[in-house]
C-alpha cells in the first residue's frame, strides 16, 4: 500500500502490533508462555486489541507537555472572553464616573471589536513572517499594556487608546492560538485541545461577569479593577511563552529542520516522530507544486480550488456563528431573565453571570463530544438545535407581544409635553422605544394602573419622573420595566434561552475556531485563519450594532425569527460543505477539499476511500473494490 496508509487507522494498527509485542514480552517475562501459545491467542481478539491500542494511545501519545502548551496558549482565549465580557459591567460605572455620552459608550465597546477585526487580518502576515510563538508573545504584550493603560486612564481618550490596544491583541490571539495548538497536538487529541481554547473564551466571559458583579459594589473606580485585572493572565501568558517552543510545522516551513525535530520530540514525548516529520516535509513539497507557485497567498488560495473551498467553509462557519446571534442572546439574557420574574435590578448584573456560566458549562460538553462524535455531526446537530431554540425564543416573544398589557394611565408632566412615550397605547411599542419604560402595578393576577414614561437618561433603572422615579425596594407592587413587558409567556422565552445555550455552546461556539485551525494547508493556514477570524469579529460588530435597530423595525420576535432563519441557512451550508476532520493528520485534511467531489455527507468509509483515491490519483492507481479491503 502507498504512503496513503499513514492514516489514523493505520496508526492504530501500528500501535496494536507494538502492543502485541509488549504483551508477548510481558507474558514471556512472567513465564506465562501458555498465554501466548494458547489457540487464537484467547485475549487477542481484534476488537479487544483495538480498544487496548486506543487506551494505550490515550495514555502515552499525549505527553503532559502538550497540555501545558495548550493551557498557556488558551490564556489567549481567556483574555478574548474576559476583555469582551467585562466591558458591559465596567460601562455601568464608567458612564457615571466619566460622564460618558451614549456615543462614547458605544465607541468604547465597539472600538475593541473593530480593532480586533483589523488586527486579525494583519495577523495573517505576521504569523507567516514571525511564527506562532512570537505572535502570541506580541498579543500578550498588547493585552498587558492595554490593561495597564485602562486601569490608570485619566480621561476617556486614554480609555479609548487602551481599548484599541487590547483589541489589537485580541485579533492576533484569536487567529494564532487555535493554529498553534492544532499544529502541536497529536491528531487524536487535536479537536479537544483546540476546543479548550473556546472553553477558555467562555470561562473568560464567566469570570468577567463575576468580577463585574463583585466590583460593582465599589463606590469609586470599580471599573479600574475590572479592566485592569486582565493584566494578570496576560503577564502569565507572556512569561510562559518565553519558555514554550515555536510550532514545529512553521519551523519546517521556514527551513529550520533540526530545530523542528527537537521541538517535535519534545512535544511527542516517547513517540517515534519520524513518520510525522516525513509527512510534514512531503506535504510541504506537494503543496508548493499544487498551489501553482507565485503571487500573494490570498490570490493563490482563491485560484486553487481546494483552498478556495476551505476558505469559503472557514469564513462561512465564522459568519454563521455570529449571525445566529450568540452575543445578542448573551447580552440580552439579563432582560430575558428579568422578564421571567426576577425583578430586582441589582440582580441583573449577576444574572449575566448565570448565562455566562451556562455557556461555559455547555462548551465543556463540546470539549467532551468533539473527539467522540466528530466535528461534522456536532456542528450540524448544534446548528439545527440553535435554529429551533431561536424559534422557541421568538415564539415566546411573539406570544408576549400579542398579549401585551395596555397603557391605562396617561399622566402628564407639564415640563415634558412632547415625549413620544405619551402616545403609546400598549406596553409593546413603549418597550421597543429606547427612550421609554413601562411603569405598572401588579397584584397576584393582573397588571393594572400602567403608564408609559420617559426613562431617566442617567439610569435606565428608573423613570425620569412620576411614581416610577426614585424606585426603592419598598415600592410595594409597583414595577418599572425597561426593555421588557410583563408577560405570562416568560417561561417560554426562558426555555428558548436555555435551549439556545445548550445547543449553541457545544458546537457552533467552538467548532468554527476548531475547524478553521485544521482545514488549510500549511502555506495557507495563517492567511485562512486571518480571514475567517476577521469575518468573525466583523460580524460580531455588525450584529451587536444593528440589534437594537433590527428589534425596533422587526420587533423582538421578528429579530429572533430572522436569526432562526439565518441559522437554518447556516445548517444547509454546513450540511453541504463541512467534511469530517476528526482523527486525521493536518497534512491529510487538505485532501478532503481536493477533486470535484465534496466529501460532505459521505459515510466515514466513503470518505476514507475518497482520500485514498485523491492521494494516489497521480500514480495511475485507482481504488477498486478489491483494493478497498487493502486500505482497511
Ligand atoms: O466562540 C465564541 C464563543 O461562543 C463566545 O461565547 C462568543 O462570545 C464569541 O463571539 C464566539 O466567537
Amino acid at each position: 500500500m502507498s504512503r496513503a496508509s499513514s492514516s489514523g487507522n493505520d496508526y492504530t494498527l501500528q500501535r496494536m502490533s507494538s502492543l502485541m509485542e509488549q504483551r508477548g514480552k510481558k507474558a514471556r517475562d512472567e513465564g506465562e508462555r501458555s498465554l501466548i501459545e494458547a489457540p487464537a491467542a484467547a485475549s487477542s481478539s481484534r476488537e479487544e486489541l483495538e480498544r487496548a491500542a486506543r487506551e494505550q494511545l490515550q495514555r502515552d501519545v499525549t505527553p503532559a507537555f502538550v497540555y501545558v502548551l495548550a493551557l498557556f496558549s488558551a490564556l489567549g482565549g481567556f483574555l478574548f472572553g474576559y476583555d469582551t465580557g467585562v466591558v458591559s459591567g465596567a460601562m455601568l460605572l464608567l458612564k457615571r464616573d466619566m460622564h460618558l455620552s451614549a456615543l462614547w459608550q458605544e465607541v468604547l465597546v465597539s472600538s475593541t471589536v473593530g480593532a480586533a477585526a483589523l488586527s486579525a487580518l494583519v495577523g495573517g502576515s505576521l504569523n507567516g513572517l514571525l511564527g506562532r510563538r512570537r505572535c502570541i508573545l506580541i498579543a500578550s504584550f498588547l493585552f498587558s499594556t492595554g490593561g495597564l493603560v485602562l486601569s490608570v486612564a485619566p480621561s476617556r481618550e486614554v480609555l479609548l487608546l487602551g481599548r484599541v490596544v487590547v483589541g489589537l491583541g485580541l485579533g492576533i490571539a484569536s487567529m494564532t492560538v487555535p493554529v498553534y495548538i492544532a499544529e502541536a497536538s497529536p491528531p487524536h487529541q487535536r479537536g479537544r485541545l483546540v476546543t479548550i481554547n473556546t472553553l477558555f473564551i467562555t470561562g473568560g466571559q464567566l469570570i468577567a461577569s463575576i468580577i463585574d458583579g463583585a466590583f460593582s459594589y465599589l463606590r469609586r473606580d470599580g471599573w479600574r479593577y475590572m479592566l485592569g485585572l486582565s493584566v494578570v493572565p496576560a503577564v502569565l501568558q507572556f512569561v510562559g511563552f518565553l519558555f514554550l517552543p515555536e510550532s514545529p510545522r512553521w519551523l519546517i516551513q521556514k527551513g529550520h529542520a533540526q530545530k523542528a525535530r527537537r521541538v517535535l520530540s519534545q512535544i511527542r514525548g516517547n513517540q517515534n516522530i519520524d513518520e510525522e516529520y516525513d509527512a510534514i516535509i512531503t506535504s510541504i513539497g506537494e503543496e508548493e507544486k499544487d498551489s501553482g507557485g507565485g503571487g500573494p497567498v490570498m490570490w493563490r488560495m482563491l485560484t486553487y480550488p481546494p483552498t478556495r473551498r476551505a476558505l469559503l467553509l472557514g469564513c462561512g462557519l465564522q459568519m454563521f456563528q455570529q449571525l445566529s446571534g450568540i452575543n445578542t442572546v448573551m447580552y440580552y439574557s439579563a432582560t430575558i431573565l428579568q422578564m421571567s420574574g426576577v425583578r430586582d435590578d441589582k440582580l441583573a448584573i449577576w444574572l449575566a453571570a448565570v448565562t455566562a456560566f451556562t455557556n461555559f458549562l455547555f462548551t465543556l460538553l463540546g470539549v467532551w463530544l468533539v473527539e467522540r462524535v466528530g466535528r461534522r455531526k456536532l456542528t450540524m446537530g448544534s446548528m439545527i438545535g440553535t435554529c429551533l431554540s431561536l424559534a422557541v425564543l421568538a415564539t415566546g416573544f411573539l406570544l408576549s407581544a400579542q398579549s401585551s398589557p395596555p397603557v391605562t394611565v396617561h399622566p402628564a408632566n407639564p415640563s415634558v409635553s412632547n415625549s413620544s412615550c405619551m402616545r403609546y397605547e400598549l406596553c409593546e411599542p413603549c418597550m421597543l422605544d429606547p427612550t421609554c419604560g413601562f411603569c405598572y402595578r401588579e397584584n397576584s393576577t393582573a397588571v393594572f394602573a400602567s403608564s408609559c414614561i420617559p426613562v431617566n437618561p442617567a439610569s435606565t433603572e428608573e423613570a425620569a419622573w412620576g411614581r416610577c422615579s426614585n424606585m426603592t425596594e419598598t415600592s410595594d407592587g409597583l414595577y418599572w420595566a425597561y426593555n421588557y413587558c410583563p408577560t405570562s409567556y416568560s417561561w417560554m422565552v426562558l426555555l428558548g434561552l436555555i435551549l439556545y445555550l445548550a445547543f449553541f455552546a457545544p458546537g457552533m461556539g467552538p467548532m468554527p475556531w476548531t475547524v478553521n485551525s485544521e482545514i488549510y494547508p500549511l502555506w495557507a493556514r495563517s492567511t485562512g485563519n486571518a480571514c475567517s477570524a476577521g469575518i468573525n469579529w466583523a460580524f460580531n460588530v455588525l450584529v451587536s450594532l444593528t440589534f437594537l435597530h433590527v428589534a425596533q423595525y422587526l420587533t423582538y420576535y421578528g429579530a429572533f425569527f430572522m436569526y432562526s432563519g439565518l441559522a437554518l441557512v447556516g445548517f444547509l451550508f454546513i450540511y453541504g460543505c463541512l467534511p469530517e476532520t476528526k482523527g486525521r493528520r493536518l497534512e491529510e485534511i487538505e485532501l478532503l477539499f481536493e477533486g470535484q467531489l465534496c466529501t460532505c455527507g459521505m459515510s466515514d468509509w466513503d470518505e476514507h476511500r475518497h482520500i485514498e483515491y485523491v492521494r494516489v490519483k497521480g500514480s495511475n492507481y485507482h481504488l477498486s473494490d478489491n483494493d478497498a479491503s487493502d486500505v482497511e
